[in-house]
């Protein structure tokens, strides 16, 4: 029998105001893959990784992590369920006024009670696992490159030894040299640590190099997932012009060519 899903959200229905951005969307997320997130500027992406971790209440539907109810969970359920999966915000969304260690211990210190040379050695180890050099743990966010602040950020996420990562626009802003380092450190990690990951991009070659699966966002809802291959046979104005324009056929060079 097939294993559930590790995510699974049904009948997603949210909304700001009477602006509805999910009205009736659903997912399902595999464990162990690396599932993109695409759609149109404001299509919900976002708000969906919000939803799935439950920063965000639903005005309807059901979302399950591991098996459990994110929605209407208690605070000590919710707490125990948080601690399995790590989230990377746009733009690494550090403390700035916290230290790069300081950053990457802040779930420890929120979530586990260790002592504060544990805690600087898991840092330590953290910021090694993401390639940045070991005299970055002492410096402020405002000191470090884009590409080097969202290392830190995927630090942080991973601070915990989650199950899961989600990541929200990580190679946005990002050099292409840089913004393939990142998907190569994504591959890496995921292999290495087992991880699920829930990403949200508008890049093109990520989706290309590391994704397994694809999900689209248009019109409120999940319009299709699949393969790469697959996004090229569905039939809508958006994701022909998205998978089949000249910036597709771009990142489709680049692949073949490496
Ligand atoms: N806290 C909020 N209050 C009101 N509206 C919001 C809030 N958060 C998001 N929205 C609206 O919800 C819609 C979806 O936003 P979201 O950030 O999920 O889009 P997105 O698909 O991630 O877009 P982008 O690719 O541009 O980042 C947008 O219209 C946005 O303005």
């Amino acid at each position: 029998m097939a294993e559930p899903p590790i995510i699974s959200v049904r009948g997603l229905v949210t909304r700001f105001g009477n602006h509805t951005i999910h009205d009736g969307l659903d997912l399902d997320v595999r464990k162990g893959e690396i599932i993109g997130i695409v759609g149109g500027s404001g299509t919900g992406k976002s708000v969906l990784l919000r939803a799935v971790v439950g920063l965000l209440k639903p005005a309807a539907g059901q979302i399950t992590v591991f098996g459990e109810n994110v929605r209407d969970t208690g605070v000590a359920d919710y707490r125990r369920l948080r601690r399995r999966w790590g989230v990377m915000f746009q733009d690494g969304a550090l403390f700035s006024s916290l230290s790069v260690q300081q950053n990457v211990e802040a779930p420890m210190r929120e979530q586990l009670d260790l002592s504060p040379q544990t805690r600087a050695a898991l840092a330590a180890i953290k910021v090694r696992m993401v390639g940045l050099p070991e005299n970055a743990l002492q410096k402020m966010p405002s000191e470090l490159s884009g590409g080097m602040r969202k290392r830190a950020g995927f630090a942080r996420a991973i601070a915990l030894d989650p199950e899961i990562v989600f990541l929200d626009e990580p190679t946005a802003g990002l050099d292409p040299i840089g913004a393939a380092e990142f998907d190569a450190l994504t591959a890496q990690l995921r292999r290495t640590l087992g991880l699920t990951v829930f990403l949200v991009t508008h890049d093109l070659d990520t989706l290309h190099a590391i994704c397994d699966r694809i999900a689209v966002l248009a019109e409120g809802r999940v319009l299709a997932t699949g393969t790469m291959a697959q996004m090229l046979e569905v039939d809508h104005p958006w994701v022909q012009a998205y998978f089949k324009g000249p910036r597709a056929r771009a990142a489709l060079i680049q692949k073949e060519a490496s």
